[in-house]
């Protein structure tokens, strides 16, 4: 497959008064999921709706496989991407809305079917696409992107309105793409979509990057030098291990949160002190955990608390 990489650099743009980007620099390579996230108004969709030039950047540039996505004679075989779901024809059938899309770039029709039955609309494929849910528009936009066969794939917020079966299913369908090499760039504000999917996550904040990093290695700052202890008997338990040179927070009646110390000292400092723990296992960071440490100084549209 060849090397299509979705590359934005120093992408900025002004929307009057408003700056949707200030130099909005990444790559999404093949092979990987990478997750597109940031709060509300951090730029993903602009960035997104440049890729396909459907806007101008006021400065930078951005690339599929090196070119310019307007460059591209059959673009659908080399970016397919979703960016809203509901901009169809509600009276077409979800089947006829792909063969009208497949026509334009000289796609037979038996792609149509395949595309379908790979998100599972076969069945509701000749109804009328005004009469599907939510999700199944995403899952017809998921179709969309898909019928070129492209090496890359854009999809701006996909788990949007989809049950909880579907959100599986997509992470697992997303993670077969990239599995076959492609480079697949996923939106989203909210991480437990992204988490066990995601490879690569690049995190926007007021138009810029805010964090471009390996998911492992995100979760793995964020968890820090933490243990989880899960005690009956908190206080002598917060003792020893303070003694032991551990610095002890109580997070909960039951639950200890140690620094300091290493897992296999504080299971020899309670053993020898003959003190009960059901739980005592480094803490591991959810990727939402990770997200909100990058995201603390930019968000703009916090809700008050
Ligand atoms: N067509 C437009 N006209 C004016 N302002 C715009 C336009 N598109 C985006 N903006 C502004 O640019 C900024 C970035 O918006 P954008 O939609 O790219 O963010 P986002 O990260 O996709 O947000 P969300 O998660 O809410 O979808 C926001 O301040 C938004 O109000």
């Amino acid at each position: 497959m060849t090397d299509t990489t979705i590359e934005v650099a120093g992408l900025r743009k002004r929307y009057g008064p408003a700056t949707a980007l200030d130099g909005m620099t990444f790559t999404a390579g093949p092979g990987l999921v990478t997750g597109f996230v940031g709060p509300n108004g951090a730029g993903k969709s602009t960035t997104m709706r440049i890729v396909l030039g459907l806007h101008a950047a006021d400065a930078g540039q951005a690339l599929v496989g090196r070119r310019p996505y307007r460059s591209l004679a059959r673009p659908l075989m080399h970016l397919g991407a979703l960016l809203d779901a509901s901009a169809l024809h509600p009276a077409r059938s979800g089947r006829n809305h792909l063969l009208w899309l497949a026509q334009s770039q000289g796609l037979g029709s038996r792609r149509v079917g395949e595309v379908m039955e790979m998100v599972g609309l076969g069945p509701a494929a000749r109804r009328p696409a005004g009469g599907y849910s939510l999700g199944m528009r995403q899952r017809l936009g998921i179709a969309a992107a898909l019928l070129g066969d492209p090496p890359a794939i854009m999809l701006d917020e996909p788990f949007n309105g989809m049950d909880p079966e579907g959100v599986v299913w997509l992470r697992g369908f997303l993670r077969a793409l990239a599995a076959e090499g492609r480079s697949v760039l996923v939106s989203s504000h909210l991480m437990s979509e992204l988490q066990g999917m995601a490879d690569h996550l690049v995190v926007a904040g007021r138009g810029r990057v805010i964090a471009d990093s390996g998911v492992a290695e995100l979760i793995a700052a964020a968890s820090g030098d933490r243990l989880r202890v899960r005690t009956g008997r908190s206080a002598p338990v917060t003792a020893a291990l303070a003694a032991a040179g551990g610095q002890v927070v109580q997070e909960g009646e039951d639950l200890l949160v140690v620094r300091g110390l290493p897992a296999d000292q504080a299971v020899a400092v309670l053993t020898a002190a003959a003190l009960p723990f059901s739980e005592l296992a480094p803490h591991r960071a959810s990727l939402e955990e990770a997200y909100l440490e990058l995201t603390r100084d930019a968000v703009d549209y916090r809700a008050a608390s």
